[in-house]
């Protein structure tokens, strides 16, 4: 399997002190928002476009909109499952993804058995992610049954970013869930880092350059922005985001 994409975002990553991705929610941005929110922030320096939510089941609205995107953008499109209805075969690659702290075994490897066939059939680059929720009361956290890591507790985010370490994952994902009141602190990046020696993501509530400096400078090397971008004038702060952290735009 290529590892195009992943290649991608490790030399995008040396580069700079971290990427941004810009989550687009498919239950929320119809076509047409989609679109320009996609060249808006390519434009303002995102490295690639995550397309999913936690309770997609709209497989064919999904697809339009991922087609859409790929067409309108130079950057990666990374799929971003909430569960076997997020797979569909137009994107780049997908956030092949364990919720290693789920209560509920469907989230850990049985929505991945039902759906690693339609990644092989698509032709998906599948990156091997531990995708670890931190806290609780958001979506993911809800849909995915997590017993949420406490946000006070940096070292049993690190232990289990060592178990997906000595699993042979590549990525980490550090979720404080979409539109969460309080981001993953940068205390737990850095300890997760320590701990961690491949691609990791920090997400959730992210929504000023300030923080998410901090969050770089802790040791991400890429940040998730979302919500953010669901209001409108909000590109703005992107860019003041992007430029922050990495002193450029596109
Ligand atoms: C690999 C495959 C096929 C599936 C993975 C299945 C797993 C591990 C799911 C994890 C649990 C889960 C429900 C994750 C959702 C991730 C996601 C797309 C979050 C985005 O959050 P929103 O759905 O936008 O939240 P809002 O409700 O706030 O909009
Ligand atoms: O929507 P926000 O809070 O930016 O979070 C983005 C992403 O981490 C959610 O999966
Ligand atoms: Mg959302």
């Amino acid at each position: 399997m290529s590892r195009r994409v992943e290649e991608y975002l490790k030399s995008e990553a040396k580069k700079a002190n971290a990427l941004v991705f810009v989550l687009i929610d498919s239950e929320i941005s119809n076509m047409d928002a989609s679109i320009k929110l996609a060249r808006g922030v390519e434009q303002a320096g995102a490295s690639a476009i995550l397309v999913g939510g936690s309770s997609a089941t709209d497989q064919m609205g999904m697809s339009q909109t991922v087609q859409a995107i790929k067409k309108s953008v130079k950057i990666p499109v990374i799929l971003f499952p909430g569960n076997i209805t997020g797979i569909v075969p137009e994107a780049d690659a997908i956030f092949f993804s364990c919720l290693m702290n789920s209560d509920n075994p469907y989230f850990i490897t049985q929505a991945q058995a039902l759906g690693a066939p339609s990644v092989l059939k698509f032709g998906l680059e599948a990156l091997p992610t531990a995708y670890l929720i931190i806290g609780q009361g958001t979506s993911a956290w809800f849909v995915g049954s997590a017993r949420g890591i406490p946000l006070g507790k940096p070292n049993i985010a690190a232990a289990y970013a060592l178990a997906a370490r000595f699993f042979g994952m590549r990525f980490v994902y550090l979720e404080a869930g979409s539109g969460a009141a309080t981001n993953v602190n940068p205390e737990m990046v850095r300890a997760v880092r320590r701990a961690f020696d491949g691609f990791l993501i920090v997400g959730g509530g992210i929504r000023d350059a300030g923080t998410a400096k901090q969050l770089a400078d802790a040791g991400a090397d890429a940040l998730v922005i979302g919500t953010l971008l669901e209001q409108d004038g909000k590109l703005e702060t992107l860019v003041e985001i992007t430029k922050t952290i990495q002193g450029r735009t596109a």
